[in-house]
């Protein structure tokens, strides 16, 4: 996921999932008494989600916003986007990187991330990235990504197809980690309990978006589909084509009459939603201590 501009155009589903999310769990957020929040959020993208939906929460006097990404393209667009705003960077960040650029750990009061997990394999290394980003004395994080998605069934099946699978041998690294897990919450819940949060709240919403027409949906497949990058321009009409046939047999599309591009396509997936705070490290010592106190004398 490279192209910016074209993710800009064609991220409606990512924004109405951000933004209803952060209606509802803005007021979870624990925001410090003295105005002074830092926030840094994972795989920002072309930026938008971050400067429209995040940003207009925080406090007037907040410290500093950082938005991170993998892709170096992304973070220039967001840099050049968004550089009359104060105390505001984009910087280049893999989140399932081995060591956390020291300039960044324990720094921030908040961490969020919208629709970026799915993307990382190791989501055990990327939470503890997660957990070092915030401060010692405490702190916490909204993280939505998806579990599932049908997207992933029609890579699986496009990859065997001999017309494509050249470019799409490693399919695997693209699909959610969590998308085959017949319990995604608990799965998640336990990796963030590993990571050292204390409490954790994860939700697993059932969701479905329709696309209204051939040319949204393949614009929007356009937007995410990491293979397109890797083929000659003049195969990606094809690719799509191929992409559309498979939704079809998968029976996504919805019966309507008249032209083409009226179609619509059914798209259910499911969104983990999960909220997890990190306590000072002095709390955080004593709690581990009574759990494994608890353990020893055989109390549940
Ligand atoms: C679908 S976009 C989401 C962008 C934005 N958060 C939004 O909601 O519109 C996913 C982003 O995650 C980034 N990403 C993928 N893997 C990443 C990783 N390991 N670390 C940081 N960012 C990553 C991609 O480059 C991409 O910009
Ligand atoms: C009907 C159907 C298969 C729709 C696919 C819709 C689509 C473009 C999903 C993308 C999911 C995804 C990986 C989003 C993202 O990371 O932003």
């Amino acid at each position: 996921m490279n192209q910016a501009s074209l993710y800009q155009r064609a991220n409606q589903v990512q924004r109405h999932d951000a933004k209803l999310i952060l209606d509802e769990y803005s007021s979870r957020l624990q925001w410090r008494s003295d105005g002074q929040d830092s926030l840094l959020d994972v795989g920002s993208g072309s930026g938008n989600v971050l400067m429209d939906f995040v940003y207009p929460l925080l406090p007037k006097s907040y410290e500093q916003l950082v938005g991170t990404d993998i892709s170096s393209k992304m973070v220039g667009y967001a840099n050049n986007c968004y550089r009359r705003y104060e105390r505001t960077q984009f910087q280049v960040l893999d989140i399932g990187c081995d060591r956390l650029p020291e300039q960044l750990k324990g720094r921030f009061d908040h961490v969020t991330s919208f629709y970026c997990l799915h993307w990382v394999q190791n989501l055990r290394v990327a939470l503890n990235n997660i957990y070092d980003l915030l401060r010692n004395e405490g702190g916490d994080c909204l993280l939505v990504f998806l579990a599932s998605n049908p997207v992933y069934e029609v890579y699986k099946v496009l990859h065997t197809n001999a017309k494509w699978a050249a470019y799409m041998q490693d399919v695997e690294q693209f699909i959610s980690p969590l998308h085959t897990s017949s319990k995604p919450a608990e799965q998640f819940k336990q990796l963030l309990n590993e990571a050292g949060f204390h409490y954790k709240n994860v939700e697993v919403r059932s969701e479905v978006f329709v696309y209204e027409g051939v040319r949204t949906l393949k614009d929007n497949v356009k937007a995410i589909c990491p293979f397109l990058e890797r083929m000659p321009a003049d195969l990606h009409e094809e690719f799509l084509d191929d992409f559309v046939d498979v939704v079809v047999s998968m029976n996504l599309k919805q019966q309507t009459d008249g032209d083409q591009q009226q179609q619509r396509f059914a798209s259910p997936y499911k969104l983990v939603v999960a909220y997890a705070r990190k306590s000072s490290t002095l709390l955080g010592n004593v709690l581990s201590e009574m759990s494994s106190t608890k353990s020893l004398k055989g109390v549940s």
